[in-house]
């Protein structure tokens, strides 16, 4: 039985053609992966399927029935669904009356709202209390709150946007267990994800985009990560460089006993103390929320610390404004690209010298230099492989994963001595991952200092010299990355280990041992 059938779509933009003659058939109780490198079309696709854009050509068929969708409320009348990756939920309402919001007319806002939340709760192992208000919940429970906010909704078939990127591995698990449960009720799920291990171990079927067209479909049981891989890009994809310590005795950024409160007094920042040496990579890990967010603004001068010091190369900046702490040498790839890493309306270009007004090549003595500025962002575009028709296009028009390329590109090119780096490969595909972490291989090797912070513990565990361990607000415990497994950082960032965390040599636990991620081939095995 088939849930939702697009045929023979095609979608425009000025200079791309973003979805070409697409074809997906979802059957129903699946789940259907949709994979392809950054910018090949999986958005466009599901936003036409939401109700967000409407396509050229082509047509939807839900329950074997053509549909036209206007909107979003036409598309959820219809029993679709979309998770977003960037969560929708209100922090200081609770999670009934976040549920609520928008769709009173189904249940009320009283007890019988609260008894269908519970039961849908139930029913899908959700662990959804009602109740709860949503700025104590956690990232993967503010998920399941999205997850059953569209179910409230009466929606079949959900579409899951790279729901894995913000959680653990134990979430990650407990989130395919959700699945699991949704699917045993007949309802489908479209799953987009970079992870190709992960579509591998939960998708039923596999849809691959590349560069706007279907170019084909694949059953996990019979497909490897690298073959899958290697159907996203057409060709062989390249293997980045294994890595030797660069590490040297010369600090960079000395942090000593920071401390930053909410205005309730809690800390959440509490007595943080870190050294990062030239050619050094100190790896954060945590859940998010556990102070993450605090930390980066402090280092980057977006909120002063109650206490403590900040020294960059010896000299204490703990007072600087970020703009000077950027023209002395910290790059800052931010958490989240749309709030403080991207003016969304202007062009490339422009962006291209957005926190960087006063350097070169963007600057000429005291006068901008659009001419030079838009030379570089040409630079990037093609060194980055920014998937663009041009630097004049607005940077909303970019697919996310070309978005977050740009924004590396752009702190790359400064050449920093230290680099705070949130995330710096989310929404990124394999491929391009891949040449992200070389950039900054490279650039360390040269004797830059970085500081990752990182929900992918593959990605933290590769790249990371020294890792420690953020939770509640403390640097609680610290591992050794050559010998560390995803899975034993994973349960350490729950907030159940202190100290050294000692890699567990039993049998069991060696036969499950991941090494870091050398090359695209291990990352997604
Ligand atoms: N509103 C828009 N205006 C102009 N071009 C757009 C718009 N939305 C998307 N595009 C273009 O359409 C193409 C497909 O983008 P889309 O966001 O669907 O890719 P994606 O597969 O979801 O990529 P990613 O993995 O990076 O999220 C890209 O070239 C993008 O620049």
């Amino acid at each position: 039985m088939t849930a939702v059938e697009l045929a023979g779509i095609t979608k425009r933009f000025p200079g791309v053609v973003a979805n070409h003659d697409i074809h997906l058939t979802v059957r129903k109780g699946t789940v259907h992966a949709l994979v392809g490198e950054n910018g090949a079309g999986k958005s466009t696709l599901m936003k036409i399927l939401y109700g967000m854009q409407k396509p050229d050509e082509g047509t939807i068929a839900v329950d074997g029935e053509k549909v036209h969708f206007n909107s979003p409320a036409d598309a959820i009348a219809r029993g679709i669904g979309m998770v977003h990756q960037h969560f929708m939920l209100a922090d200081n309402l609770t999670v009934l009356e976040n549920v609520v919001l928008g769709s009173e007319k189904l249940y009320g806002i009283g007890a019988r709202a609260r008894r269908k939340i519970k039961e849908i709760s139930e029913r899908y192992g959700l662990d959804v209390r009602p109740d709860a208000l949503v700025e104590e919940l956690g990232v993967a429970a503010r998920q399941r709150v999205e997850i059953l906010k569209v179910l409230y909704r009466g929606a079949r078939t959900l579409i899951l946007d790279e729901p894995t990127a913000v959680l653990v591995p134990q979430e990650v698990d407990a989130l395919f267990e959700n699945l699991r449960e949704l699917k045993s009720e007949g309802l489908s799920v479209i799953f987009i994800s970079h992870k190709l291990g992960e579509v591998l171990s939960v998708a039923d079927e596999i849809t691959v985009i590349r560069r706007g067209t279907t170019v084909g479909t694949a059953v996990p049981a019979e497909t490897t990560p690298r073959q899958l891989a290697e159907m996203m890009v057409g060709s062989e994809l390249p293997t980045p460089e294994t890595a030797e310590s660069t590490v040297t005795d010369r600090p960079v950024i000395e942090v000593d006993k920071l401390r930053l409160a909410a205005p309730g007094g809690k800390a959440l920042l509490d007595d943080i103390s870190f050294t990062i040496h030239e050619g050094e990579v100190l790896g954060i890990a945590g859940v998010e929320g556990n102070g993450q967010t605090e930390l980066v603004d402090a280092l980057i001068g977006l909120r002063p610390a109650d206490s403590g010091v900040i020294r960059l190369a010896g000299e204490e900046i703990t007072a600087w404004p970020t703009r000077k702490r950027r023209e002395q040498g910290i790059g800052y790839i931010p958490e989240d690209r749309h709030r403080h890493g991207l003016l969304l309306e202007a062009p490339l270009w422009e962006n291209r010298i957005l926190g960087h007004v006063t350097e070169k090549p963007n600057a000429k003595g005291f006068w901008l230099d659009p001419k030079a500025a838009q030379e570089d962002t040409r630079r990037i575009v093609a060194t980055y492989d920014v998937r663009t028709p041009g630097i004049d296009v607005t940077a909303a028009s970019l697919s996310g994963g070309n978005q977050q390329k740009l924004i590396v590109g752009r702190e790359m090119s400064h050449k920093p001595r230290f680099l705070i780096a949130a995330h710096p490969t989310r929404g990124v595909d394999v491929g391009a991952q891949a040449a992200i972490w070389d950039h900054i291989r490279e650039a360390r090797r040269e004797g830059l200092a970085v500081l990752l912070i990182s929900a992918d513990l593959d990605e933290l565990i590769g790249l990371s010299d020294t890792l420690r361990v953020i939770y509640d607000g403390k640097l609680v415990a610290d591992a050794d990355p050559s010998t560390i497994t995803p899975e034993e950082l994973g349960s350490a960032m729950t907030g159940a280990a202190s100290g050294h965390l000692e890699h567990d040599e039993t049998p069991e636990t060696t036969a499950e041992v991941s090494k870091a991620p050398e090359s695209p081939e291990d990352e997604a095995r």
